[in-house]
């Protein structure tokens, strides 16, 4: 192994790139083109070529930071809010479908412009700076097309140019990507430029950078429901939704011994939503037995969405869909287990903490609580010795621990998220011990799959 940070390096891309390509030739296929449009594929989800993906996106970019004078990384890192501008006004005029409906599926600026009523030198000036970092392609000089990814934010709806443009607001119903696209644009571009101002100022002022940009006392949740706001809570949970389907069931299947349970046991999904993380169990081990719990009128959403993928677990009573508030006493007495996914992550400790002893007073000694959360590796290796079973990450050298750039869905850029709307939190190994010290839950494990499988006893 080579102890030039360059060349191993080098070596980390060329080794990982190759035995991707391999991959795909054994399939018998080859690695999707940067030009051509996203289509699903059988080897986005196999965990080796992920790995191996993650592998080469890491070390690029540490090549890239390496290599590159620091002045044109910093000027070029700096002004990324235009990136998220830029994609956002695509996303918001439909480009991607535009493009894709055009009759040889690229257009001229002017075209373009056209259709989406807006001036030609500013959408021709987006879509070179867009293209610059491949996110669509230009063909010829002011004619674009669309690539790998700017083809990945076609709405998912699958609605026409005409459909999306006669009813605007509901164009990001069902729409993946691009949902995602429009509520971190839409709600976090604004209440960032807010951060600077609440870090300097933090604990002295407002609760979040969105109370303060957006001028709202309100949490995000409950600014959603003020009148005139509904198109936006309609986009932010087809972004949840997406979000969430991107997880495979396997993470949660795997995430503790199901089987083990005894046929009176009960499984408490705390701020269930949906309630897909039960549904993902439920269909695969049929002895377990669940409650879902949320606010009222997520419930009645959950009851719709029971009814049409698994309604004879309602029926049977397997699953039970319960309207419940997790700050105030937990119902549910001694359940086998109690789980919360994304739940702890959009809280402060001090919300935490009143959740986690709300349900730690509920639990028996024999209960155990699990969290999924996006857990936030530190960028070093971690030298605590934890009393807890912690499976650790590492990466060959001169990669950081946490893989950096290639890090998978990005949990630094998750934290950011939930710190700028929401005030809260992804947390470290430490901190849910802290948080665990503070609520009579001793951490027993954590695994990391796509995301962190976090796991409590009762203290
Ligand atoms: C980020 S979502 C996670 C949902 C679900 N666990 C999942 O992973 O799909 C947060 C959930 O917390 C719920 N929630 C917020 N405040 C709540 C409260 N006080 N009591 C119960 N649920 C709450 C929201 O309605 C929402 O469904």
């Amino acid at each position: 192994m080579s102890t030039d940070p360059l060349s191993a390096l080098l070596n980390i891309i060329n080794t990982s790139t190759n035995e991707l390509q391999s991959l795909y030739t054994k399939n018998g296929s080859q690695f999707p083109s940067l030009d051509a449009t996203y289509k699903p594929g059988p080897l986005d989800e196999d965990a080796k070529a992920i790995e191996l993906s993650k592998l080469v996106v890491a070390a690029a970019n540490q090549l890239i930071a390496t290599v590159r004078s620091p002045k044109d990384t910093l000027w070029e890192l700096v002004p990324s809010m235009y990136m998220s501008a830029a994609i956002g006004f695509a996303v918001d005029v439909d480009i991607p479908e535009i493009l894709n409906e055009a009759p040889n599926k690229s257009l001229q600026v002017k075209e373009i412009a056209s259709a989406v009523n807006c001036q030609a030198s500013h959408v021709g000036r987006v879509l070179r700076y867009l293209a610059t970092r491949h996110i669509f392609k230009e063909v010829t000089p002011d004619v674009f097309t669309n690539n790998k990814l700017s083809s990945a934010l076609i709405k998912a709806s699958g609605k026409t140019v005409g459909e999306l443009q006669a009813k605007p607001l509901e164009k990001y119903e069902n729409s993946g990507n691009a949902a995602f696209v429009g509520h971190i644009v839409g709600e976090g571009l604004r209440s960032s430029s807010s951060m600077v101002d609440f870090l300097k100022g933090s604990g002295k002022g407002a609760n979040s950078p969105f109370n303060m940009a957006w001028g709202t006392d309100k949490r995000l949740w409950d600014w959603y429901a003020e009148p005139g706001q509904g198109w936006r809570f309609r986009r932010f949970v087809a972004a949840m939704q997406f979000v969430a389907q991107t997880y495979k069931d396997t993470i949660f299947q795997n995430a503790y011994d199901w089987k083990s349970l005894k046929s009176t046991d009960v499984i408490v999904d705390v701020g269930g939503n949906m309630g897909t993380v039960s549904l993902a169990v439920a269909k695969m081990f049929p002895e377990t037995k669940f409650v879902i719990q949320d606010l009222p009128p997520v419930i009645e959403g959950a009851k719709t969405f029971w009814k049409a993928n698994f309604p004879e677990a309602i029926e049977n009573g397997r699953v039970k869909l319960e309207a419940h508030d997790f700050f105030q006493p937990q119902p549910v007495k001694g359940a086998a287990i109690y789980f919360c996914r994304f739940i702890i992550q959009d809280w402060p400790d001090a919300d935490c903490i009143k959740i986690m002893k709300r349900i730690r007073e509920a639990a028996n000694p024999s209960s155990k609580l699990i969290f999924f959360e996006i857990g936030i590796p530190y960028a070093c290796a971690d030298p605590t010795k934890y009393e807890a079973d912690v499976e650790r990450r590492t990466a060959p050298f001169p990669l950081i621990p946490n893989l950096g750039k290639g890090g998978g869905s990005d949990p630094t850029s998750v934290d950011m998220t939930m710190l700028n709307l929401l005030n809260g939190q992804g947390r470290n190994v430490g901190q849910f011990i802290e948080l665990g010290n503070a609520t009579g839950w001793k951490l027993t494990s954590v695994k990391n799959d796509e995301l962190s499988i976090i796991t409590f006893s009762a203290a």
